[in-house]
């Protein structure tokens, strides 16, 4: 479960991204978090992440209240999320294969496990014939699998995606809400961020938006 109470997001120069923010997410659902450009969805996404903090007000994830945890505490629950962020942070001296791992490979997972893992997730998002690819062989939606892959690789309980359709054509968007569709029927809670509602209309979800940092009906 994700709950936010009454949080608001400063940045250091005074603008206030986020205001009083007060709603709870339960496990195993699936919201889009919709909002012009600059509305705060990002900076809501990672207040979750626990990648930044909320200036007043509490976030709590799976029961852990995050203003309260000791940094060093932080990568512990990051191993419960996944995150599919605009900037793909791909390593293009990489191969598509190790660019999966790497998660794996930071929390010391067991070679042969790992490789198996690597390969499902490849394999979910339609890449394993791809795998030995660096990826810029990859075009710009393959490139966002690969990143879907990357997330989900340690199985997380929350999927985080903020704008994870952004740059991509209606079709391969569709592939792609597809692929997160089939995440929450495991039981994967997901959040998925983006500006155009188009795509959110046809799932019959919850949708949060966002203006100025506050929610708007
Ligand atoms: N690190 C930062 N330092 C200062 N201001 C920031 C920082 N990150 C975001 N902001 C500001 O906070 C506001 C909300 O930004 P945020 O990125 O959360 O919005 P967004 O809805 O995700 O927009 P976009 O879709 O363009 O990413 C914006 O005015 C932005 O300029």
């Amino acid at each position: 479960m994700i709950q936010f109470n009454q949080v608001t997001k400063r940045y250091p120069g005074g603008l206030e991204a986020l205001r009083s923010l007060s709603f709870q997410i339960e496990s195993g659902e699936l919201v889009f978090l919709a909002g012009h450009s600059g509305a705060g969805k990002s900076t809501l996404l990672k207040l979750i992440a626990g990648i930044e903090r909320p200036t007043s007000g509490s976030v709590v994830v799976s029961g852990q209240n995050l203003a309260s945890l000791k940094r060093a505490s932080v990568p512990f629950v990051r191993r419960h999320i996944g995150l599919i962020f605009q900037d793909h942070k791909i390593l293009f001296d990489r191969s598509v294969f190790e660019n999966v791992m790497l998660p794996l490979d930071i929390v010391g997972f067991d070679r042969r496990e790992a490789t198996r893992r690597v390969r499902a997730a490849l394999d979910k998002v339609g890449l394993l014939g791809k795998e030995k690819l660096n990826p810029v062989a990859l075009s710009g939606g393959e490139q966002q699998r690969l990143c879907i892959a990357r997330a989900v690789v340690h199985r997380p309980a929350i999927l985080l995606a903020d704008e994870p359709t952004g740059n991509l054509d209606r079709a391969y968007s569709l592939d792609i809400m597809e692929l997160f569709k089939s995440f929450h029927q495991v039981g994967v809670t997901i959040i998925i961020s983006a500006h155009d509602e188009s795509l959110m209309a046809d799932y019959g979800r919850r949708i949060l938006r966002l203006s100025k940092g506050q929610f708007t009906q």
